[in-house]
């Protein structure tokens, strides 16, 4: 079968991207083709979801669809070189790569459209949210065509390419944010004597509830933060606690740090 979808570097956000494209019938798995060093690793793709697989990058290349570039962004010009085309192709370059620009990713792949993405983590279970820009090549066509591959693993936006750095160090390394804030609640569920499971299970259900009830009502953070603070009461014990600690200035610098890490990912 002629191959419409290719993947270059079948790790965790390849793969999780992958996964829901054939589950959603994107392209079917037959006419996927991913390219991967680790032989253990094109084994357990090829064997989990049925799609071809290769050593070779140039044989990627062929896919008449859409290639989806997911190697890490420190790799990005050893593993671009020599992947040109020598003339004019519809076939769109998607790249997740950290910081790399629209500009060297034109300059490598100059003969197609080609789409700066940034998706996180939770595109493995359909709930990520993606970022994206086209280049100078990319028509609406093009990235309707993106979107909808990326919609398969949550919600999407388009944003101007000079936002994406920002959106690296918030949604794309957010879900690290997220999972060490989790950890930590459930840490001082156990201090305060809970059993290891139930606070586990007591910290990922609050930070889904939250998310989930700022998401469809709408209610801006600091209305529920006042919902939840009673007069005297315990959770504003626990906030004028976490504001002593710095937890909000933390949270920012974190963005901050993570962006400009992403900027200097870019001029490698
Ligand atoms: N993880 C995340 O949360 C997010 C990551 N990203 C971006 O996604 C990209 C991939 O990250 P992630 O999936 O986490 O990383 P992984 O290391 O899991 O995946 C990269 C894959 O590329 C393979 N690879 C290495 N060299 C080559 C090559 N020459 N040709 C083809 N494949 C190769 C690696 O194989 P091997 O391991 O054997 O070297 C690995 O399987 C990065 O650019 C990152 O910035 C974007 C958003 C979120
Ligand atoms: O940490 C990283 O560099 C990648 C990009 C965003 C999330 N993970």
């Amino acid at each position: 079968m002629t191959i419409q979808f290719g993947l270059i570097g079948g790790g965790v956000m390849g793969e999780a991207l992958l996964a829901r494209i054939i589950a959603q019938q994107v392209y079917p798995a037959n006419a996927i083709l991913v390219s991967d060093p680790s032989a253990p690793r094109r084994a357990y793709l090829t064997q989990t979801y049925g799609v071809n697989v290769t050593t070779d990058n140039q044989q990627v290349m062929a896919a008449t669809k859409a290639i989806l570039l997911a190697i890490k962004p420190q790799i990005f010009a050893p593993v671009v070189a020599g992947l040109q085309l020598d003339q004019p192709s519809e076939t769109i370059v998607m790249s997740i790569l950290a910081g790399t620009p629209l500009q060297q990713l034109e300059t490598a792949f100059s003969q197609q459209p080609v789409v700066r993405v940034m998706p996180n983590t939770p595109a493995q279970v359909g709930a990520g949210m993606s970022a994206i820009a086209g280049g100078k090549l990319a028509t609406p066509a093009h990235l309707a065509t993106a979107k909808q591959i990326l919609a398969t693993v949550g919600a999407v936006v388009e944003v101007p390419e000079s936002m994406l750095d920002a959106v690296t160090g918030l949604s794309g390394s957010g879900p690290g944010y997220v999972a060490l804030i989790v950890e930590a609640m459930a840490d001082g569920g156990v201090a305060a004597g809970l059993p290891r499971p139930i606070a586990m299970q007591l910290a990922i259900q609050t930070v889904l509830g939250t998310a989930t009830l700022l998401q469809e009502t709408g209610m801006h953070p600091g209305q529920l933060k006042d919902q939840v603070t009673s007069p005297g009461g315990t959770t504003i014990a626990g906030i004028a606690h976490l504001e002593q600690q710095g937890m909000r200035s933390a949270l920012i610098e974190a963005v901050r740090t993570a962006t400009n890490r992403a900027k200097e990912l870019g001029k490698q």
